[in-house]
């Protein structure tokens, strides 16, 4: 994301003419004769007040109408006047019709739920007349216990903020949950993770700490007008001192001036006021909220690049699989919509009791159906959603013999999925061996190996092609174990299996390859990925493997937690598992909360993937890794299981980039590995255990061959 603005030079949103009102006064207004009144920065700037008769203009131009409107009416209001029962009913035909348009998001939860599918929720709340109701005194504008917990029941799942056009101070005064982000002043004072994903670098941008002593970053591109809003609040206090109800507020980097208590014959004094003021400041401009005109700087900020801005602080920015949820009522929190719509990202939900035009997809009636949205129940139907806007889970299953009720999102192609085909004459994939058995290039090779290997190669694309077709995500492809400690070899094969994909049409981008974590298969890793070729390094057992394969660059690298934690009930001396144990630590866990941290604190490209799960507790302490491979037996328990989160299975995000951030590494851990500091870090657990793997994985190679073998010539070649 491009910020426009600099220090010195905000960018003009608007091109309305600097002498010319936004409004909407009549341009007779602006030229209204100013008798006195210093124009100097630092000193108060008085405004004679205007006679009685001069504002006629004003009423024919409009834009009383717009103050007027620019509140609905509270429902108490309308009981209140005691309006007919024929007219409340037009209010409500008008509102179910409207509702066409904007349809409940109360009652669109499986829509949202379903879109919301493996992607990760951003939340992001307006406070006043989202979470408060509207109330006459603006420090009074509490928000209610209820609506608080909603709101800290949501935080507990997904990443949320507050965008107010409050101060920041003044709306976590408000708020009161330290686990939020808080963007004040309509998004020009935004708090945010300190990243590693660009955002620190902007211009305006400084380190700060936040009330707990954290870390954070303090965005602030309209801190140059700190001094101008400051003398433009004086001044509006001292000039409208005389009108009965008016209200202003300095909200740092902007001000408020309140006319909801003002009676309506002294609006257009209110205005008029506020109008002249801003006529002496071309740099600062005027928007409208409810029954509030709001004075700020001339930048291309708004509510929406602070949307931007904080996806983009939280590594969630310009991903598919992020679904940002803005929930507002006002005129200001139009920017945020526009910007999910248009980016076609996320959902806008308009906070309204009665009809009105918006960019949001959904509405609510008012805060309290707001407090419902944010309760747990509206989001959590199972357990297994609740995990699911956490990390992405992919069912642990070799044949797929539960597509329909765990359908996978990803896939990995190998010589145990052929074994399994081989095994199952009747599943789907079978007609993929057939025919990889069947082919005319392969048998014509003379050379028994090669042409073993050729079928091999053949049948896992054949197969590969069909999970292509029927996964959303990437086929992971196995490379043959046997090239583990030859860089060369292992790039040959994946270039030959990328023209066999290319054949059947499945696109590099769809693919992964799976190379084991020997220092070789690093190597190759990092020189096909910089082909563009994606990888996924598994057999990770050590640290100095994660490390190594994230600065190669690898796309996937797979960690098994619970072969770890086996290693460590039946052996001692790795000095890494030993350094766990002691910390109380479970050393499968711990590895993947060490890689993760390392990846998201240096600003590795690589996405972690947590295997050999075996529970769902190992699950539950993983949540927030980008994959968890959960075994089928898990997911049916999760599935099942409809029970709110409670004390024993809370769903809280445990790896974060926040909590990333401030994990330290030794200085020793922060070396580029290479192949000889490689073998000294990786401890026996490690070596063992990838040469485990390595061995199962070339047994099940060598068994595909000879089943091969034995089928091939099939009778119809
Ligand atoms: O962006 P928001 O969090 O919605 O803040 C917008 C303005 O909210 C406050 O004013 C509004 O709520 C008041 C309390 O209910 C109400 O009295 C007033 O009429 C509304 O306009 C706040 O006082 C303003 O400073 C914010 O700009």
């Amino acid at each position: 994301m491009e910020l426009k603005s600099n220090h010195s030079s905000p960018v003009l949103t608007d091109p309305t003419p600097l002498n010319k009102s936004r409004l909407g006064i009549h341009s007779n207004l602006l030229s209204y004769p100013q008798s006195g009144g210093s124009l100097s920065s630092g000193k108060y700037i008085t405004i004679p007040r205007k006679k009685p008769g001069k504002l006629d203009d004003v009423r024919s131009n409009g834009w009383l109408d717009a103050m007027k409107s620019s509140s609905p009416p509270r429902k108490k209001l309308i009981k209140d006047i005691n309006i007919e029962v024929a007219a409340a009913d037009d209010i409500d035909i008008a509102y179910c019709s409207w509702m066409i348009k904007y349809p409940s998001a109360l009652k669109s939860f499986d829509q949202i739920s379903k879109n919301a599918k493996n992607k990760k929720i951003a939340v992001f709340l307006d406070y006043d007349g989202t979470l408060s109701p509207i109330v006459d005194d603006p420090d009074r504008a509490f928000m209610s216990d209820s609506m608080r917990s909603a709101v800290r029941n949501v935080a507990k799942y997904f990443p949320t903020a507050i965008i107010s056009g409050r101060s920041r101070d003044k709306v976590y005064e408000l708020v009161g949950l330290t686990e939020l982000y808080y963007a004040g002043s309509h998004g020009m004072d935004i708090m945010s993770p300190v990243s590693h994903t660009g955002s620190n670098g902007h211009t305006n941008c400084i380190r700060s700490t936040d009330q707990q002593g954290k870390e954070v970053n303090l965005f602030q591109p309209a801190r140059e007008f700190i001094p101008m809003i400051d003398e433009v609040f004086k001044t509006l206090v001292e000039n409208t001192k005389d009108i009965k109800g008016a209200k202003v507020e300095n909200h740092k980097f902007c001000a408020s001036v309140h006319y909801r208590n003002v009676e309506e014959k002294n609006w257009p004094t209110i205005a008029q006021c506020v109008h002249d003021i801003l006529k002496d400041y071309p740099r600062l401009r005027l928007t409208h909220g409810r029954k509030v005109l709001e004075i700020r700087p001339v930048i291309d900020w708004n509510k929406g690049k602070a949307v931007q801005f904080l996806l983009e602080s939280l590594g969630l920015s310009d991903r598919d699989d992020v679904l940002p949820i803005y929930i507002g009522d006002d005129k200001t929190d139009e920017d945020a919509f526009k910007v999910l719509r248009e980016g076609n990202r996320g959902y806008g939900i308009l906070v309204s009791p009665v009809p009105k035009e918006s960019k949001a997809f959904y509405s609510l009636r008012d805060p309290s159906e707001v407090e419902y949205v944010d309760a747990q129940e509206f989001w959590l139907s199972t357990e297994l959603d609740a995990v699911s806007a956490l990390s992405e889970i992919v069912p642990d299953t070799v044949i797929f013999d539960d597509f329909e009720k765990f359908p996978p999102t990803a896939a990995t192609v190998s010589s145990s999925l052929l074994l399994g085909i081989l095994s199952l004459p009747d599943t789907i994939f079978r007609n993929a061996v057939d025919m990889a058995l069947a082919d005319s290039t392969c048998s014509a090779l003379d050379n028994h190996e090669l042409r073993l290997s050729c079928f091999v190669n053949k049948a896992l694309v054949n197969v590969g092609g069909d999970l292509a077709k029927l996964v959303p995500g990437r086929v992971s492809t196995e490379v043959d174990a046997r090239l583990a400690y030859d860089t060369h070899g292992i790039i040959r094969r994946v270039h030959d299996l990328l023209k066999l994909y290319n054949d059947v049409n499945v696109p590099p981008e769809r693919l992964l390859f799976k190379i084991p974590s020997t220092w070789q298969g690093i190597e190759a890793s990092r020189l096909l990925e910089s082909e563009g070729i994606q990888t996924h390094l598994t057999f990770v057992y050590s640290f100095a493997q994660a490390a190594a394969a994230a600065q190669a660059g690898a796309s996937v690298i797979q960690i098994f937690v619970g072969r770890l934690r086996d290693w460590a009930r039946n052996h001692s001396g790795d000095p890494e598992i030993d350094a766990a144990i002691q910390r109380g630590e479970d050393p499968g866990l711990a590895l993947v909360t060490k890689a993760y941290n390392y990846i998201h604190k240096y600003g590795h490209k690589s996405k972690l993937m947590a295997a050999a799960v075996r529970n769902k507790q190992d699950l539950f302490s993983l949540l927030g890794v980008d994959y968890i491979i959960a075994p089928l037996k898990v997911l049916q328990s999760l599935k099942e299981s409809v029970t709110a989160p409670d004390e024993k299975y809370s769903y809280v995000r445990r790896l974060s980039p926040q909590s990333a951030a401030s994990y330290n590494f030794t200085a020793e851990e922060l070396v580029k590995f290479d192949q000889l500091s490689l073998a000294s870090s990786m401890g026996p657990a490690s070596v063992e255990l990838l040469a485990a793997g390595l061995d199962g994985y070339v047994n099940q190679a060598k068994r595909v061959e000879e089943l091969f073998d034995k089928i091939w010539p099939p009778p119809n070649v």
